[in-house]
């Protein structure tokens, strides 16, 4: 059940702002985020700051009111954060319905929708009317529909409530695989353990701005490394804390390339004049090794993600003309 999403483009949030009513307070404000594929990124803040309305607007389920957002996926799936009142239709039906309205034929549909309830261990309740349905198993069948088309864009508010153990840690699976498959997840949850650790970005919503979280945030990894083995790196550099950061020990004077990628904006100019390039899945900042050191705090301020930091490769020389 884990099919990529293939390329694709970040979602995209230019100067968005949400209101509700012409004259009722701005929720948020200015709101600049860009969500690449493969990324975790959970949102924190305060009781009643807006998360919930930023969900639903990268969601697609609410419009702004102000600015614009690109790049949702044509499969885009939302756990809102409160269940649609019961529809007549069976657990099993209903999500049967919900696969058909996303594209899938009617025995992929059925067999989806078996395999979601079972997954969630709602099995026994595929038969039973949505109106008849617990709390807790008519949450399951609320998440199974997200997760029915493997959507590009999954957006989950406190999905995890009202799940039992076991249902929680099935979709805290679904949510790595979706993730794994190049989706990007968009959640909130009210237990600041869930996917703790696993989260490459937490953005703090507050007072109508959506920014990094500050380090410690328990869901935040403000820099990761990825890939099997980190090489030798500039200043003879050194991860401290599992990987995380990095201690420079005197000034490296060599060019440095790092790639990285991110979903908020960086300073313009960036320090030490490091100039960055759009490559395959991420960004290839080149810099002084002297103001290296510079360029990873600021990366590591914004949350971006840190995939490689090497030493900047002497041009290749040109292949030697074959005699004549
Ligand atoms: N449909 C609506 N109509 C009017 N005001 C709304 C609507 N939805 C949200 N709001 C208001 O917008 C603000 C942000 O609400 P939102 O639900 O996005 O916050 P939240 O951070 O998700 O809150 P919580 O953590 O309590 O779920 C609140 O003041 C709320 O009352």
């Amino acid at each position: 059940m884990t099919t990529s999403v293939g390329e694709r483009e970040p979602v995209r949030l230019a100067g968005v702002g949400r209101r509700y009513g012409p004259r009722g307070p701005w929720v948020l404000r200015g709101v600049d985020l860009e969500l690449p594929p493969g990324r975790l990124v959970r949102a924190v803040g305060p009781n009643g700051t807006g998360k919930s309305t930023l969900l639903r607007l990268v969601a697609g389920v609410d419009a702004p009111a102000e600015g614009r957002i690109t790049g949702r996926p044509p499969r885009t799936a939302y756990v809102p954060e409160r269940f649609p009142p019961a529809l007549p239709f069976t657990a099993h039906g209903y999500l049967v319905h919900l696969a058909r309205l996303q594209g899938l034929r009617t025995g992929a549909a059925r067999a989806r929708a078996g395999e979601w309830l079972e997954r969630f261990g709602a099995g026994g309740y595929a038969g039973t009317a949505l109106a008849g349905l617990s709390k807790g198993t008519a949450q399951k069948v609320a998440v199974a529909q997200a997760l029915l088309a493997e959507p590009g864009l999954l957006v989950l508010d406190e999905a995890w409530t009202g799940l039992d153990t076991g249902a929680r840690a099935a979709l805290d699976d679904a949510v790595r695989e979706r993730v794994a498959a190049g989706a990007t997840v968009l959640f909130v949850d009210h237990d600041p353990r869930r996917l703790a650790g696993e989260a490459h970005t937490a953005l703090r919503v507050e007072a109508g701005r959506v920014r990094p979280a500050p380090p410690g945030t328990p869901a935040s990894v403000p820099v990761r490394v990825d890939g099997p083995g980190v090489p030798p790196l500039p200043g003879g550099a050194t991860p401290v804390g599992a990987g995380t950061r990095f201690r420079v020990d005197g000034a490296p004077s060599a060019p440095v390339r790092v790639v990285a990628s991110g979903v908020l904006p960086l300073p313009d100019p960036l320090p030490g004049g490091a100039t960055a390039a759009a490559v395959g899945g991420g960004t290839l900042f080149r810099v002084d090794g002297a103001a290296s050191d510079e360029l990873l705090r600021v990366l590591l301020a914004a949350s971006w993600h840190v995939h490689r930091v090497e030493p900047e490769q002497a041009p290749v020389p040109a292949a030697p003309r074959e005699a004549p």
